[in-house]
């Protein structure tokens, strides 16, 4: 595997799918990470998620619990509930120092053969329910054009698998890290090491820090913000599609600023009832398949308190 210092730029503006797929191997199957530039995206509409997200996490603690995050995994997710069991890549002891709304697809009632269906858990904000969904709205345009940039990127030759996005499964998360102290231990992280579930990640983060990716010989490599761009990285769902081809790389947030840092991932990911395996073109299956709602539910239950099997 190559080792890397930086994370690199990929280019989207007007060129076409084919021509941004050629940087996009070349990213994805080095770093898994990459900053994507010329995106399309009002700065004006990511402002205003920033700011959402800013008066919910200055909500009264009550009115935030009042929509605490169910089964359904929407809602509000109070710091200490979360801990990354499920890590392969350190041994994580310690629950996440975050706190976070957690917005998925809007469904007007849980279906119960359809895992993670549901409607949302609103607060009572003006604008914050539009902004949310605008922002869902005009992302999810831009993370199908990324999986399609993807599968063209590691030799796909069956495109069949984009319309399990018609339906995603998505999740919008305002994420918010307290300050640690100078002192904190060792193994107390923001985000414990961990890589992505699903297949992409487009996160927005503000100025503070405090993202770090792995290289393969183990070291650590900040990824500061950069104006106007998303920082994108691919998950397990998307390695195993591509056959181990794009890599879903081990990152982790530790915010020692001594300031509030506020990030917004948006995970762009197939439909639960989707069967995830390589694609044709992509080699002789290194993967077996797997349906994605099955490998989420073990992941969830391992990691948040409300998914405990016996709760709600
Ligand atoms: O807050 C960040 O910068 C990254 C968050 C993250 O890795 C995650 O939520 O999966
Ligand atoms: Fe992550």
């Amino acid at each position: 595997m190559t080792e890397f210092t930086e994370v690199p730029v990929v280019r989207l503006g007007k060129r076409s799918d084919e021509e941004i797929a050629d940087d996009f191997r070349v990213a994805y199957g080095t770093t898994g990470f990459g900053y994507i530039v010329d995106h399309g995206i009002d700065q004006s509409l990511i402002q205003a998620v920033f700011e959402a997200s800013w008066q919910f996490h200055a909500l009264p603690l009550a009115e935030k619990q009042a929509i605490a995050v169910d089964t359904t995994h929407r809602g509000y997710i109070a710091i200490n509930t979360s801990t990354d069991v499920n890590s392969s890549l350190a041994d994580v002891t310690k629950p996440n120092q975050s706190a976070s709304f957690m917005m998925m697809r809007e469904d007007a009632s849980v279906d119960p053969n359809i895992y993670l269906s549901g409607p949302n858990r609103w607060p009572e904000l003006p604008q914050f329910r539009e902004t949310l969904e605008t922002y869902f709205e005009v992302m999810s345009g831009l993370g199908r054009r990324l999986m399609r940039i993807a599968l063209l990127a590691c030799g796909a030759t069956d495109f069949s698998i984009l319309s399990a996005f018609d339906e995603p499964t998505i999740w919008l998360r305002l994420l918010h890290y307290p300050p640690q102290p100078k002192a904190s231990p060792d193994d107390l992280f923001g985000s414990a090491p961990h890589t992505d579930f699903g297949c992409l990640t487009l996160l927005a983060q503000d100025q503070v820090g405090g993202l770090q990716v792995q290289t393969p010989a183990g070291n650590w490599v900040d990824v500061p913000t950069k104006p106007d761009a998303f920082v994108v990285n691919v998950g397990d769902m998307l390695h195993r599609m591509s056959n181990g081809q794009l890599m879903s790389t081990p990152h982790r947030v530790i915010n020692r600023s001594g300031r509030e840092r506020y990030s917004v991932p948006f995970f762009f990911d197939p439909h639960v009832n989707t069967i995830v395996q390589p694609l044709p073109g992509t080699g002789h299956p290194r993967y077996n398949p797997l349906i994605f709602g099955n490998f989420l539910r073990s992941e969830l239950e391992a990691a948040y308190e409300a998914h405990k099997p016996g709760k709600n």
